[in-house]
């Protein structure tokens, strides 16, 4: 603390200086001299000069309209030039990697006095190492490159890949033997489906949805195909590239002609005379981190079916930016592919055999969908729950209307059932084998993705109307809020759409009723 800060006034002190040319005001115990800084406030000099604020505690006013970051600024934090002698501050902005203690902010299992049956000490070691790591390199990179636009930041996800987090986002298995793990948080012998519950849902502590989807979105639903099914010498290879930081892949199965239809793709691979290569023709679309991957696991139309090929940037190749309705950080693409020569060898799993190939990883793709949707419907019941405590309307905090009360009961009720189903389906994911889990869970956690998404697109809407027209605002208090509702469809539509997935689960909950049970 520099000695500015460090001097102290009585609240008399404070008020002689309350003309224009000399100009204080307190905010949660703190002094700030804002004689200077008046003349550039974004909200304008007037409001400096209303009744009540200079010289006075502008606390309630400051926090009725800025969200506590913004004196965190270096060029706002200066302002401050001391404290109120014998008062302490109360309010302070998140302290990096610590829990938040908003009632509802944590899931269950992290909440002070609440007790869990899934998770032990090597879930809270990954949890806490996991929290820091977020705050300290990834929050900073997400809101710089929400802001340009621009890809994440190579270093962190190399960081990332020196960590071995990539590998864990991956899930528990072979993949993980011999690797350290977080610094040693978690033991690969132990790794299972609830620590990489924590990793999907640390990851979604960040607010950009764009950087969310930018930063590996792509390796988690376009690197398993290889995992299991290419060629030992491809599949170590590629896996070490892009696990490492070094290389990126991205899924590419939809197509301007079919989304969720898988089997109504129109791009080609017919075979070379010689039998060496697949030649690929067509286009994709939507292909989240596409502008800049290495390698696409792309599937294909060949004769008597659908293949998965993995196709490596290479001539005939071409990726264009989409402009969606989150930032291009995702690296959503456009992709052409040209008389695209490709090796057989780079075949994944049964020539015409790759619907089985795609939809091997449709399970796990959408449950790391649900960790995220959940976490992020979390943050806004945090942001609301702080929001009507600190803003007032006709003379009394928000939160002492009924009709916001209502909407946050419902807000908490959505996110809480979805957590506690998807804890349930990971325990059930931490017990089954491969085809179990295909067999029992392809319909509970297509329900649960469509329940989730839409939980969340009614909690994005109850937190516009709570927050009003900040909740339309791209800056200021409501950007988180903004940001969600105009990004939350996505969640609703990548994996699956919502109507789709509700189907295919009711679909297989017929499928699975005993004959006792038929006509
Ligand atoms: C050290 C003190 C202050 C600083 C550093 C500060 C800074 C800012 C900043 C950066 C904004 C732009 C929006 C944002 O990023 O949130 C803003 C907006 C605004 N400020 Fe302040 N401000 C201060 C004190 C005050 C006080 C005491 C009042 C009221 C009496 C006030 C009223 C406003 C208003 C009305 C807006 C526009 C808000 C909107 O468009 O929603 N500010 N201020």
């Amino acid at each position: 603390m520099s000695t500015k800060e460090a001097k102290e006034f009585t609240r008399e002190d404070v008020a002689k200086h309350n003309t224009p040319d000399d100009l204080w005001i307190i905010i949660d115990s703190k002094v700030y001299d804002v004689t200077k800084f008046k003349n550039l406030h974004p909200g304008g000099i007037n409001v400096f000069l209303t009744e009540d604020i200079p010289g006075e505690d502008a606390t309630e006013a400051f926090y009725g309209l800025h969200r506590h970051e913004v004196l965190e600024r270096p060029q706002y934090a200066r302002l401050q030039i001391g404290t109120i002698a014998g008062e302490k501050s109360q309010l302070h902005g998140r302290i990096r990697g610590e829990l938040s203690e908003v009632p509802y902010a944590e899931p269950t299992w992290l909440a002070k006095g609440y007790h869990s049956l899934y998770f032990n000490e090597s879930h809270k070691r990954l949890q806490q190492a996991m929290r820091e790591f977020v705050d300290e390199f990834i929050v900073p990179d997400a809101w710089a490159r929400e802001d340009d636009g621009k890809r994440p930041t190579l270093s962190v996800l190399q960081k990332m890949g020196e960590l071995n987090m990539n590998a864990m986002r991956m899930g528990p298995g072979k993949h993980l033997q011999g690797l350290t793990l977080m610094n040693g948080a978690v033991k690969p012998e132990e790794y299972d489906y609830f620590h990489e519950l924590i990793l999907n849902q640390e990851f979604s502590r960040i607010s950009p949805r764009g950087y969310q989807d930018g930063f590996n979105g792509g390796m988690v639903i376009g690197l398993p195909p290889v995992m299991h099914f290419a060629r030992p010498e491809l599949r170590d290879r590629v896996m070490k590239e892009v696990l490492s930081g070094s290389k990126f892949i991205s899924l590419a199965i939809s197509e301007a002609f079919a989304g969720s239809d898988v089997s109504g793709l129109k791009t080609t691979a017919k075979k070379s005379e010689d039998g060496k290569f697949w030649i690929i023709n067509g286009t994709k679309k939507w292909i989240t981190n596409g502008t800049f991957s290495d390698y696409f696991t792309v599937g294909c139309k060949t004769e008597k079916g659908l293949t998965a090929i993995l196709v490596e940037r290479s001539d005939g190749v071409e990726t264009k930016a989409i402009k969606t309705s989150y930032s291009s950080t995702a690296g959503t693409a456009y992709i052409t592919f040209d008389n695209v020569k490709v090796p057989i060898e780079n075949t994944l799993g049964p020539v015409d055999g790759g619907v089985f190939v795609i939809l091997s990883n449709f399970n796990h793709e959408r449950w790391v969908m649900v960790c995220a949707s959940v976490q992020n419907q979390r943050k806004i019941v945090e942001e609301c729950l702080k929001w009507i405590n600190q803003r007032k309307a006709f003379g009394k905090p928000l939160s002492s209307q009924a009709v916001i009360r209502a909407k946050l009961a419902e807000m908490i009720a959505r996110t809480e059932s979805a957590q506690a189903w998807l804890e349930n389906i990971t325990h059930q994911m931490n017990n089954m084998s491969y085809k179990q889990q295909a067999e029992l869970l392809a319909g509970p956690i297509a329900l649960l993705k469509m329940y989730s998404t839409r939980s969340a697109q009614e909690t994005a809407r109850d937190a516009v109307q709570i927050f009003g027209g900040r909740g339309i605002t791209q800056t200021g208090m409501g950007k988180i809020v903004e940001h969600y509702h105009r990004t939350v469809p996505f969640d609703a539509l990548l994996g699956g759409a919502e109507d789709v997935l509700g189907d295919l689960g009711v679909r297989q909950a017929i499928k699975h009723l005993p004959k006792n049970a038929r006509l």
